[in-house]
């Protein structure tokens, strides 16, 4: 990247951001306030990974706002069109006005014009949008996004920055600050003391931010959108923002170790625990009648519940046709077990599954995870397994040749 692309476009020099006048801060007060009225609002969802962003946007996006919202989604490649698929689009797209994927890189650095041409044909639209929102990847820093939409040249008067959301997972934040604390076994007391900890950690790092406790994301919109945080009163908050990002090198601010990869697989997934295996047996090819004999346990490396069905009594020679595990154990086994050594910090991605005409979600956030079924398979999607991993010592090979066993 050449060095030029990590220094934000500014209209003044940032020495001149420490006047706290707001006519200062830009050089065009007059236009600023008045564009203001007509400029669309731009909400920035940043957080760490898993943090609980998309769970965000897709609640705002089924509230009840009578607003023409688009969606800004910053994906690294391997990500393209896992999360899409996982926001609620509603049917036929119809909750958001809008759609533009930043794929290849990290908004806070290597898309960074691309943001700006992204903008710039959304306020250019015939139909004018009531609101942006524009959703990071879990590793960006927003203090450049903030210099771009406050500052930008080209952007001015159209969009301006109307606040900027941390999402903050209560749970997990402790040991990204620390990590390897866990607090995964604390008892309620101790959690409810760590949770006020947490709250003065967090004014000790923005001591001016609002909290806003909630539980997926459920908040009272009128406090998170149209709040002109960044309006002609509060520059001094983004002032201290600008100031930061011109310190911070975007070249130092990914860690290099953390990887994302993608697996992808075309057939349909089993989602069954190990307890509930169905081993299929080749002697059903040769059944005669279609009898239900029994269940019975037989022990493999596991205890292994099988029906053998439509057998014939006697048949002694059973050789495995498949022995297929869930999506449910495969998982297990890399998230508790870490049974290859790899240090997952976030999983996620959609799954195809069978005897479902659902696409499942599958999601992860270190230890804890989810698969839920989702919403029907649109008609034209193309119906695959697609599940992007984050983390540290991912191994390629391992996780797409175990995978196959779900199949
Ligand atoms: N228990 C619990 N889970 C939550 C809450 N909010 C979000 N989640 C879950 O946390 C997981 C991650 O949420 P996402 O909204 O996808 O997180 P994200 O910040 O977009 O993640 P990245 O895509 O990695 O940037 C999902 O399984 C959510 O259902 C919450 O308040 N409580």
């Amino acid at each position: 990247m050449e060095d030029d692309d990590e220094i934000p476009p500014l209209a003044v020099e940032v020495d001149r951001i420490s006047e706290p006048n707001a006519s200062e801060f830009t050089g065009k007060p007059e236009n600023r306030r008045s564009a203001d009225e007509d400029s669309v609002g731009v909400t920035v969802i940043t957080g760490y990974l898993g943090a609980g962003k998309s769970t965000l946007v897709n609640f705002i996006l089924n509230s009840q706002h009578g607003k023409k919202i688009a969606v800004i989604l910053n994906e690294f490649g391997e990500e393209i069109g896992v999360e899409r698929a996982m926001i609620n689009e509603g049917d036929g797209g119809t909750l958001v006005e809008e759609w533009v994927e930043l794929a290849n890189g990290c908004i806070c650095c290597t898309v960074k014009h691309s943001l700006v041409q992204a903008l710039e044909q959304l306020v250019q639209r015939k139909e004018r949008l009531d609101h942006i929102l524009l959703e990071t990847t879990g590793l960006a820093n927003p203090a450049p996004l903030a210099s771009v939409l406050w500052l930008d040249d080209q952007l001015e008067a159209s969009v301006k920055l109307d606040c900027i959301i941390t999402v903050v997972d209560a749970k997990n934040l402790r040991h990204q600050l620390y990590e390897h604390h866990d607090s995964s076994s604390f008892p309620e007391a101790y959690l409810q003391i760590a949770f006020a900890e947490l709250e003065k950690e967090i004014h000790n790092i923005n001591s001016l931010a609002t909290i806003i406790h909630s539980v997926r994301c459920q908040v009272d919109l009128s406090k998170i959108l149209d709040c002109r945080a960044y309006d002609a009163m509060h520059t001094s908050h983004l002032e201290a923002l600008l100031k930061e990002s011109q310190s911070l090198s975007t070249k130092d601010s990914h860690e290099s170790s953390v990887r994302t990869l993608c697996i992808y697989n075309q057939e349909k997934v089993n989602l069954q625990k190990q307890g509930e295996l169905q081993i299929q047996l080749n002697s059903t090819k040769s059944c005669l009648n279609s009898q239900l004999y029994g269940i019975g346990y037989l022990f493999l490396d596991c205890l292994a519940l099988f029906t053998m069905q439509h057998c014939q009594p006697y048949d002694h020679l059973i050789t495995w046709d498949k022995l297929q595990i869930g999506v449910h154990s495969w998982l297990e086994d890399i998230l508790w077990e870490k049974k290859h050594s790899m240090d997952i910090y976030r999983c996620k991605g959609v799954l195809s599954v069978q005897n479902s005409d659902e696409l499942h979600t599958i999601q992860a956030v270190r230890e804890i995870y989810e698969i839920v079924p989702a919403r029907r398979w649109q008609q034209e999607e193309n119906q695959v397994n697609k599940i992007v991993f984050i983390g540290r010592n991912l191994d390629e090979d391992i996780l797409r040749n175990s995978f196959r066993a779900c199949v």
